[in-house]
């Protein structure tokens, strides 16, 4: 397997070194060239992402990402230079974001019953695309657009692929979340695109929620979800509640899929690069194995993408809440386990 690994900043490159720990332990094919990509390159050189690397890293057969984002880097300069632009670039259009309760984990809810859903988040369109601009910048008049693009090719085939694993699930359901009753343009292709797509899977029950109410019943019932299908910014949002009601940010895994196959996907944990703890050895780096499983799967490994996960299970259901382990502690613990 030709993995590219982008570490990134702050606990990126301290979860990355347990992710690579774990796969070199269920795949021991792996021949890793890591890039240095991130705030220092940028700090040092001024250069984001160049064609050269990019051309490189479409080389191989996938790619995983730690995090990027610097307090020394105004705000936007590594995301939307660096982070969207590998999604835009390699057709990440399907960004996929489990969030699975697992046994031993303790979320905000006191009975929270089984939750167990998958949020399909469109990754190429939305108001992520740098439509917009300013006029009268530093002027009492000035005036900021950012306008989101939402194409019929895009919804579609993203919807598409939410179906699509909807219908490999038990529970056969799939939520769309937008603001249809406000964002009538955008809202009204997505619901049509749903209404459409849904008579080639008569077998799937669907749903429909405004993205405020899904915000609340995300964190009161959460139970209630299996797939969700939503644009970019929402899918953000929502996601990020979603990994805080099944044990925080930590465990939630995603990946960057571009379904057609055309381009390598990217595998990456849903949090940030998080300066807050960075350097200090102790961000979980357990979303990140996750995202390896996530990795593995896509990569028709499913031997070895159980093997991480089954890992991760049993490592969380023994974990002590009252002895927090180290980043590296739990890296050796999942990597013992999947290797075992
Ligand atoms: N995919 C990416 O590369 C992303 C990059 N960012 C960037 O990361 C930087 C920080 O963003 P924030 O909004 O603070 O979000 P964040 O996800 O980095 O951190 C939010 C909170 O969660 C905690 N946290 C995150 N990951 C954790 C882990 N593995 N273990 C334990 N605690 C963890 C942090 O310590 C912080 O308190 C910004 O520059 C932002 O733009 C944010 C989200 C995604
Ligand atoms: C920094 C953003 C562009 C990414 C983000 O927050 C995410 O994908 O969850
Ligand atoms: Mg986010």
């Amino acid at each position: 397997m030709r993995l590219a690994v982008i570490p990134g900043d702050g606990i990126g490159p301290e979860v990355v070194a347990e992710g690579l720990k774990v796969l070199g332990e269920v795949a021991p094919d792996v021949e890793a060239t890591h890039y240095d990509l991130g705030a220092a390159r940028w700090q040092r050189t001024g250069e984001l992402l160049p064609d050269s690397v990019l051309d490189e890293l479409r080389g191989h057969d996938a790619i995983l990402l730690g995090a990027v984002g610097d307090p020394g880097v105004p705000s936007g300069i590594l995301e939307r230079g660096l982070l969207l632009k590998l999604r835009f670039e390699l057709d990440h259009h399907v960004n996929l974001r489990p969030a699975k309760l697992y046994d031993g984990v303790t979320g905000p809810l006191a009975a929270p019953g089984e939750v167990d859903m998958v949020c399909v988040r469109e990754g190429t369109e939305g108001p992520y695309v740098g439509n917009g601009g300013v006029l009268r910048r530093d002027t009492p008049h000035e005036l900021a657009t950012e306008v989101s693009l939402n194409t019929a090719f895009g919804v579609e085939r993203v919807v598409r692929y939410a179906f699509e694993k909807a219908v490999a699930r038990p529970r056969k359901h799939l939520t769309l979340v937008h603001k249809t009753n406000v964002l009538t343009h955008a809202g009204s292709l997505w619901s049509r695109t749903v209404e459409e797509v849904s008579t080639e899977f008569p077998e799937i029950t669907v749903a429909y929620q405004h993205v405020d109410a899904a915000s609340m019943f995300f964190v009161t019932d959460p139970g209630r979800y299996d797939v969700i299908v939503t644009d970019n910014l929402f899918g953000d949002i929502i996601s990020d509640i979603a990994a805080a009601v099944t044990g925080g940010i930590g465990l939630a895994a995603s990946g960057n899929i571009d379904a057609s196959g055309t381009n390598p996907s990217m595998f990456e944990p849903v949090h940030g690069s998080a300066p807050d703890i960075a350097g200090q050895g102790i961000a979980d780096p357990t979303a990140t194995v996750l995202s390896v499983g996530l990795l593995l799967d896509h990569l028709g490994r499913p031997e070895q993408a159980r093997k991480v996960n089954a890992a991760v299970a049993f490592d969380l259901s023994t974990r002590d809440a009252g002895q927090p382990l180290r980043t590296a502690e739990v890296g050796d613990r999942l990597a013992a386990l999947a290797g075992g």
